[in-house]
This record gives structure tokens, C-alpha cells and sequence, in this order.
């Protein structure tokens, strides 16, 4: 009897281990193979991957070469510093090339109609790959921007109305507030002496006190201390999900995942703290709702039970979201804004044309949602910077089935990779001038926005925050331009780099000179 149940365990365990053997080898050797021969067979070729690594290390070499120094001037030729690996493979492979981020082989798409019909079609065929959603897992989990599938047509459905109409509009006011806040500490350290700013900062506080005053509003004390230290968790898990590609790596108990995962306990121990708060205050009739902001209404939607077949929103769900929010629409939104006031502070022309605009539009009133759409040079300046420093540099997809794009067999499995960057750089939809600041080019009537201006994404799946993103850039520069006047300081050292997205290595300094009540007006 006890020699029956000794073979059985044993062959259990043998059948368990050939599985997992099984699925390693088909994950890191047979699969990747069978894409690169069905793509090679479509003529699309690139570098030689070495095992495991791939072409990480070539791209690593490459990268810290064009980027180890700052450029000479202030100009935005920034493709072949940023991504020396595309420019060098698309030289030598044609547009559409295939290379190895460690064992995933990924192809760059840049050809403009594939691209539309990726984003538009097949958002559901192709979404978030396994090493993007591991990557992450310890810092936004399953939240919005890393679900696939029905889960996240449902989450989407979900949130969606927290970034539509009167909600949207009723953000206004967190984020003339926070502005307000933020121009008199600076009006306060000119008084003090101070003339030089490094106004990047600056602008990551802001956006963070805007996004934790909108999801968390009342708890907005709180909310700023977990996101201090999502902004920590976050530089870990970008730093540990370089060792990804080594097997098992994100078991091995190194000072990385033990820091990781304290920290998300921590942060979640403070997220559940004020969800249980605004539990109680309705248990015991002390509120009707859990709250109008963006958290509230997530946990109205719980209690609703409005899931739908097998998907629930549940409490680590609602806490991913909140986590997602926070990355999503903090750093993304003060990148733009440093990026922007970079630009207006080495193009005085166009600074005193916005702030002439501002002027004349909100007549010395605080900008409010009705001024904003009159603020037309405010957006093409707006536009041309998100044009010239996309922060999400690029979009990765992974296909979850067979489909067919333009003229290419797309196999389950291949990992596409959108250079946003080099597309809103290409001479040749662009013209001559790509790399000029010219925000007169998005003033032409015949622009057709989504077709190579793709900042925010495209399709169902492109940025759920991108009329907030725009709401707030606008209040934030009207605010500010109509304070101060700005120049770039002698000591900026222009060095755009990628950590994520595109950040200047350095910070943007610039010197702020208040603006008298005359020139106010
Ligand atoms: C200038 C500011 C912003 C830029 C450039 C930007 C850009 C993008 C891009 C390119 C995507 C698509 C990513 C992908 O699918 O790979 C995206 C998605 C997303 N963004 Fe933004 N974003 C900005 C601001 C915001 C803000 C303010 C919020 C929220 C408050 C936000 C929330 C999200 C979320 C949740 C997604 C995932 C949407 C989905 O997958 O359905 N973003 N963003």
C-alpha cells in the first residue's frame, strides 16, 4: 500500500517536472525560434541574439555611448542619441526589423498604416506582454494599464466616466489650487533672493498633489505619503526588471525583491487604511457614498456589484487602480510640463506670443474649463512638445493569436515594439524641419491628428487620462506664464535620457523673473 502511494507521488512529481521543463524550453528556445523563422520567412531580419540575452547588451552598449555625455547645444535631433539601436538596425534591416529583448523577439514597426490598424483592430488580439506585466506586478499589479483581454474592457468601463464631462471638469479647481500653491512657493523664494530654478521638480510635486488630491481628495494627506513611496518602489522595480530574462530571477530573495515587496505592503497597508475608514464612515451612517473622487467611486462600483459574468472589482483590484493612476498620470504630465517650459525658455518669441494670448483670454482671471479651448497657441505649443518629447517613448504590444496585419502574418507570440519617438522625428512625415521647434505646424486645418501624433496613443486602447493630462498642462502653463517671465539658465545641460520615459539627465534650470501688474495685463 505504502509502495502504491510512493509511485504515485512519484509519478506525479515526474509528470509535474517534464511539465515545467517542458513549458522552459518551449518558453526560452522553441517558441522564440518559430517566430523569427515565420518572420524571416516575411523578410523581416535583424541582429544575431546571443542565448538568453538576446540583444540586451548591444542595446545597453549602444545607449550608454550616445548618451554618456550632454549635447553640445540646445536642439532636438534626440533619435540617435535616445535610440542609437533603431537607427543603427533600421539603417542596416529596413523598416520593420526583429530584434531580442533577452528571450522575447520583438519586431519596431514604423510604417504608419500598420501601426493605425495595430492600435485600432487588434486591441484586444494584442496587449500587454508577460515580462511588461511581471515587471510591474509588485508596483501597479493588474491594474488598467497592465490588463488584458475582458478584464481589461471591463476595467475600462469601469473608470472611464472619472475622465469624462462634469467629473472631469470638476478637477479644475484641485488643479488651480495646487498651481496656486506652487506659484507662491516660488514667488516666495524670489523674494528671498532666489533666481534660479530647477523647475522639473518643481513640476513633479504638482502633478503628484493634483493626482492625490483627485483620487483621494479628504485623504489627501495620506494619498501624498503613499505616493512618496510609490515613486521609491517604482525606481526598484524598474531596476530589478532588467534581470527579467534569467529564469526564476524573480524568486531569488535579493536585496531588490525583499526592498520590493516591503514596500509594497507598506503602501498597501496605507491604501487599505483609508478604504476601511470610508467603510466605516458608511456602516455607520455617518455618509451615504464612499466619496466623489476618483477612489470613491471605484468603491461605489464594488458595492453596486456591477462586475460583469467572471470579472469582479475587488479591494487589491481597486488598490492596483489606484497605484496605476498615480503612475500613469504623475510623471507623465510634469515631464510634459518641464519639457514644454525647456522649450519656452529657449523660444522667447513664442513665450511672450502664448502669454499675450493668456492675457487677452482670461483677462487676469485664474484659467477656468471655458478659457481653456480658446487657448490655441497654448495648445500648438503643447502639441509640438509632446511632438519633440513624447514621454512614452514607445508602445509595446505582444500578439495573443495569430492575426493578419497589413501584409504581414503577425504569430502568436511576437512582441511588436512602436518607437514613438523616431515616428514623431521622420523627415519623412515631418518634412525637413522634424527636428525644429515649430508649433505652427499644428495649426494647419488639414492636420490629422492620430496618424503620425501619436503621444497619447491610438485607439481603444490609447491614454484614458489624456483630456485630464491636457486640462491640467494648459491651467498649469496659463498659471504660470502669466506670473513669470523665463529664460534657460547658463548652467542647463541639455541631455535627454530614457529611464522609462524621457527625462532630462540634469533637471531643465531656468531663471524666473516675476512679471509686474502692468506686464501682468
Ligand atoms: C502628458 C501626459 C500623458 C501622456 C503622454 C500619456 C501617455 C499614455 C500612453 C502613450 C498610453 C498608452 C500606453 C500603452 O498602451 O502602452 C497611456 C495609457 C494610460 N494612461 Fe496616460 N498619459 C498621460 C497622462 C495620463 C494621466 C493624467 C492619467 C490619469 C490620471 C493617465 C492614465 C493612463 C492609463 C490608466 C492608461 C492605460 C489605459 C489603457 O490601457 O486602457 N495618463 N498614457
Amino acid at each position: 500500500m505504502v509502495t502504491m502511494v510512493l509511485k504515485s507521488v512519484l509519478l506525479v512529481f515526474m509528470c509535474v517536472f517534464l511539465k515545467i521543463a517542458y513549458d522552459t524550453i518551449s518558453c526560452y528556445f522553441i517558441t522564440p525560434r518559430r517566430i523569427k523563422k515565420i518572420m524571416e520567412k516575411q523578410g523581416v531580419r535583424g541582429p544575431k541574439p546571443r542565448p538568453l540575452t538576446g540583444n540586451i547588451l548591444e542595446v545597453i552598449s549602444f545607449v550608454s555611448c550616445s548618451t554618456s555625455k550632454h549635447m553640445d547645444s540646445i536642439h532636438h535631433d534626440i533619435v540617435a542619441r535616445l535610440l542609437p539601436h533603431y537607427v543603427a538596425w533600421s539603417k542596416q534591416y529596413g523598416k520593420r526589423f526583429i530584434y531580442w529583448n533577452g528571450i522575447e523577439p520583438r519586431m519596431c514597426l514604423t510604417e504608419i498604416e500598420l501601426i493605425k490598424e495595430l492600435l485600432t483592430k487588434y486591441s484586444i488580439k494584442a496587449g500587454k506582454s508577460w515580462l511588461q506585466q511581471q515587471g510591474s506586478k509588485n508596483f501597479i499589479g493588474g491594474g488598467l494599464l497592465m490588463a488584458n483581454g475582458e478584464n481589461w474592457y471591463h476595467q475600462r468601463h469601469i473608470v472611464a466616466p472619472a475622465f469624462m464631462g462634469d467629473r472631469l471638469k470638476s478637477y479644475s479647481g484641485h488643479m488651480v489650487e495646487c498651481t496656486k500653491k506652487m506659484l507662491q512657493s516660488l514667488e516666495n523664494a524670489v523674494e528671498s533672493g532666489q533666481t534660479e530654478f530647477e523647475i522639473g521638480e518643481y513640476m513633479a510635486r504638482l502633478t503628484a498633489d493634483i493626482i492625490s488630491r483627485t483620487e483621494f481628495d479628504c485623504s489627501y494627506e495620506k494619498g501624498k505619503q503613499i505616493f512618496h513611496l510609490l515613486t521609491v518602489l517604482q525606481r526598484l522595480c524598474a531596476q530589478a526588471s532588467r534581470h527579467l530574462c534569467f529564469p526564476g530571477s524573480r524568486f531569488f530573495p535579493s536585496k531588490y525583491n525583499r526592498e520590493i515587496k516591503s514596500l509594497k505592503m507598506e503602501v498597501e497597508r496605507l491604501l487599505m487604511e483609508i478604504i476601511q475608514s470610508r467603510r466605516d464612515c458608511v456602516e455607520i451612517g455617518r455618509s451615504t457614498s464612499y466619496g466623489n473622487d476618483l477612489l470613491g467611486m471605484l468603491l461605489n462600483e464594488m458595492q453596486n456589484k456591477r462586475g460583469n459574468g467572471s470579472f469582479s472589482l475587488n479591494l487589491q483590484l481597486i488598490m492596483d487602480e489606484c497605484k496605476t493612476f498615480f503612475f500613469a498620470g504623475h510623471e507623465t504630465t510634469a515631464l510634459l510640463l518641464t519639457w514644454t517650459i525647456m522649450l519656452l525658455s529657449s523660444n522667447l518669441s513664442w513665450q511672450e506670443k502664448v502669454r499675450a494670448e493668456v492675457n487677452h483670454i482670461c483677462n487676469g482671471e485664474t484659467p477656468s474649463v471655458d478659457h481653456l479651448p480658446k487657448l490655441t497657441l497654448l495648445n500648438m505649443v503643447i502639441n509640438e512638445s509632446l511632438r519633440l518629447y513624447p514621454p512614452a517613448t514607445v508602445l509595446p504590444r505582444i500578439a495573443f493569436e495569430d492575426f493578419k496585419l497589413g501584409d504581414l502574418h503577425i504569430p502568436k507570440g511576437l512582441s511588436i515594439w512602436i518607437p514613438v519617438l523616431a515616428i514623431h522625428h521622420s523627415e519623412e512625415l515631418w518634412g525637413k524641419d522634424a527636428n525644429e521647434f515649430n508649433p505652427e505646424r499644428f495649426s494647419s486645418k488639414s492636420f490629422s491628428p492620430g496618424r503620425h501624433f501619436i503621444p497619447f496613443a491610438a485607439g481603444p486602447r490609447n491614454c484614458i487620462g489624456q483630456t485630464f493630462a491636457m486640462m491640467e498642462a494648459k491651467i498649469i502653463l496659463a498659471m504660470l506664464i502669466s506670473r513669470f517671465s523665463f529664460t534657460i539658465s547658463d548652467s542647463y545641460r541639455h541631455a535627454p535620457v530614457i529611464v522609462l520615459t524621457i527625462k532630462p539627465k540634469h533637471g531643465v534650470q531656468v531663471c524666473l523673473k516675476p512679471l509686474n501688474p502692468m506686464e501682468k495685463k
